[in-house]
């Protein structure tokens, strides 16, 4: 793994109004790497992320990011441009609903060009015939290229969401209850898809889930957080084989009992 973290977040503070969302949360994302931030409803797991991606303003703290460069400026240093530049190229978000993240009334195949579109793509053919191969990775057979997502099945919506995410060669996916709303055996289709292209792509991943098999199935290491704070952090393996914190060990033992 490089030597270099991709993303460092130190003391990070997110208030609404006098209501604490999160507060005093650091951490550090290396390439390559999974990241799963576990705990109960209302823990401040989405309000960490939208801050991170910034999707939302934080009220205090440092989140810094990798660029391509290898500048290590903090989030609010950069420009429009080149925050544009993050959100239509680098960095990918995986919505729990694929309604959030596709436009479903556009085909599979624009959903996917779009993005290519965006970075500045402009030859029919090839933005064609990459999403055609991306449909593809995604199992998603290239014949549905012209059919819009309204007429997919959650399974196929959650992996054209993928695709559209990944056909910029993003280097960072943001990932918010990726599975959350899909059946049981729907769900192990996408976890293992999932698995596949982040180990196949190096991608460094943070995800949302209250899941805890889930994040032991995608994630190298572990975030658990309690009342917007972070109460145990480590090798998931670690913490869910042997959990420090009492909440920890709660988390953990729910999941046994079921
Ligand atoms: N826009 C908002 N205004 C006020 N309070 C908010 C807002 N968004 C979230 N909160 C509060 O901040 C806390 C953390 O919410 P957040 O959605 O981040 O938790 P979560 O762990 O992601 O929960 P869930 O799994 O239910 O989405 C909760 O108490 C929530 O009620």
């Amino acid at each position: 793994m490089n030597s270099e973290p991709i993303l460092s977040v130190r003391k990070l503070e997110k208030r609404y109004g006098n209501f604490i969302g999160c507060t005093d949360v650091s951490f550090d994302v290396w390439p390559g790497e999974v990241v799963a931030i576990v705990g109960e409803s209302g823990s401040g797991k989405t309000t960490l992320l939208n801050c991170i991606s910034t999707r939302m303003e934080r009220s205090s703290g440092e989140i810094r990011y990798r660029m391509r460069d290898q500048r290590f400026p903090d989030l609010a240093e950069l420009g429009e441009a080149e925050l544009r530049f993050l959100m239509r190229t680098d960095w990918g978000f995986v919505h729990q609903n694929p309604a959030d993240g596709l436009r479903m009334r556009v085909s599979a195949g624009a959903n996917v060009g779009e993005r290519l579109m965006a970075i500045g793509d402009r030859n029919y053919g090839d933005i064609r015939s990459r999403a055609s191969d991306w449909l593809e990775r995604v199992e998603i057979a290239a014949s549905r290229i012209d059919d819009m997502p309204v007429s997919f099945s959650g399974g196929m919506r959650q992996r054209l969401q993928i695709a559209r995410n990944l056909v910029t060669h993003p280097r960072l996916i943001f990932m918010d209850e990726p599975t959350g709303g899909l059946d049981v055996s729907v769900q192990a289709r996408v976890l293992d898809l999932l698995r596949m292209l982040v180990s196949d792509l190096g991608l460094s991943v943070i995800i949302v889930t209250h899941d805890l098999g889930v994040a032991r199935l995608l994630s190298q290491r572990m975030i658990v957080m309690k009342s917007g704070r972070i109460v145990e952090q480590g090798l998931t393996d670690r913490v869910m084989d042997d959990p420090s914190h009492p909440y920890t060990q709660l988390l953990v033992a729910s999941i046994l009992e079921n």
